[in-house]
């Protein structure tokens, strides 16, 4: 099975928790682009959902599938939301924002009673800091920013290389990627993250700092597919510890 059958195998099992009438958050990426298709199919077949996408890509994509959509602004709370990672520790800590949607997808997880992460089992790993961290900055005073970034690393024990992340193919090739919140990202190559929820904490307390990938805290359980299998792993700690 290749690694896209796997991703869709993750995005199957994870719309198993799906009931009607429940209010959901649509996540980024390739794996949650599995998902919403999914969905899309049942909708057709009569399922009653409603959705809120983490990007103006899987708007889109949820337009195509015919899945109804919402904002924040209108309801007051999702049930679930199914978002794909870039990686996964055994807390359920994760790295999220290499597809460059993390402030949509953190304020929707965060207003969900659930979020299910759907992933191949490469996404798991013992140690978060593999994956270059996306952290979304606003332009202005950037080199500040920077050095508040720097400093910030210093006192959690990591260090790496910084470097604003450029947009790959199509016509904004090799000029700086933008979010759809209009802000840029700086991807951190730190290798290993000793303690997530302190470098958590430093990083959003830097005022140039919009957001940062670090999920600490938020996804209730991951889905993990792989070559054995599916695994269901559930956080241990209640939402928000
Ligand atoms: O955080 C994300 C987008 O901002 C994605 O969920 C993450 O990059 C995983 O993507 P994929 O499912 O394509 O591997």
């Amino acid at each position: 099975m290749n690694m896209d059958q796997l991703k869709r195998q993750a995005a199957a099992r994870a719309l198993e928790e799906v009931r009607d009438g429940m209010q959901l958050g649509l996540g980024t990426g390739s794996t949650a682009k599995h998902f919403v298709e999914l969905l899309g199919e049942r909708v057709a077949a009569g399922l009653k959902v409603i959705g809120v996408p983490t990007s103006e890509a899987t708007r889109a994509d949820a337009e195509r599938c015919g899945v109804p959509l919402t904002t924040l602004d209108e309801i007051e709370h999702l049930d679930i939301t199914v978002d794909g990672a870039d990686e996964i520790d055994p807390e359920l800590n994760l790295i999220k924002g290499g597809g460059g949607a993390l402030l949509r997808e953190k304020i929707v997880a965060a207003a969900s009673d659930r979020m299910i992460v759907i992933a191949d089992d490469t996404k798991w790993v013992p140690t978060l800091g593999g994956f270059p961290l996306p952290i979304e900055v606003i332009p202005f005073g950037l080199g500040a920013t920077r050095r508040a970034i720097e400093k910030a690393f210093a006192e959690c024990g990591v260090s790496g290389q910084m470097a604003v992340r450029k947009a790959k193919g199509g016509d904004k090739d090799g000029h700086v990627f933008v979010t759809d919140g209009g802000h840029w990202i700086v991807d951190a190559q730190l290798g290993r993250i000793v303690d997530p929820p302190s470098l958590a904490r430093a990083l959003s307390a830097i005022p140039g700092v919009v957001e940062h990938g670090l999920f600490i805290g938020l996804a209730s359980s991951a889905v993990l597919a792989g070559g054995e299998g599916i695994r269901v792993i559930e956080r241990r700690k209640p939402k928000g510890d």
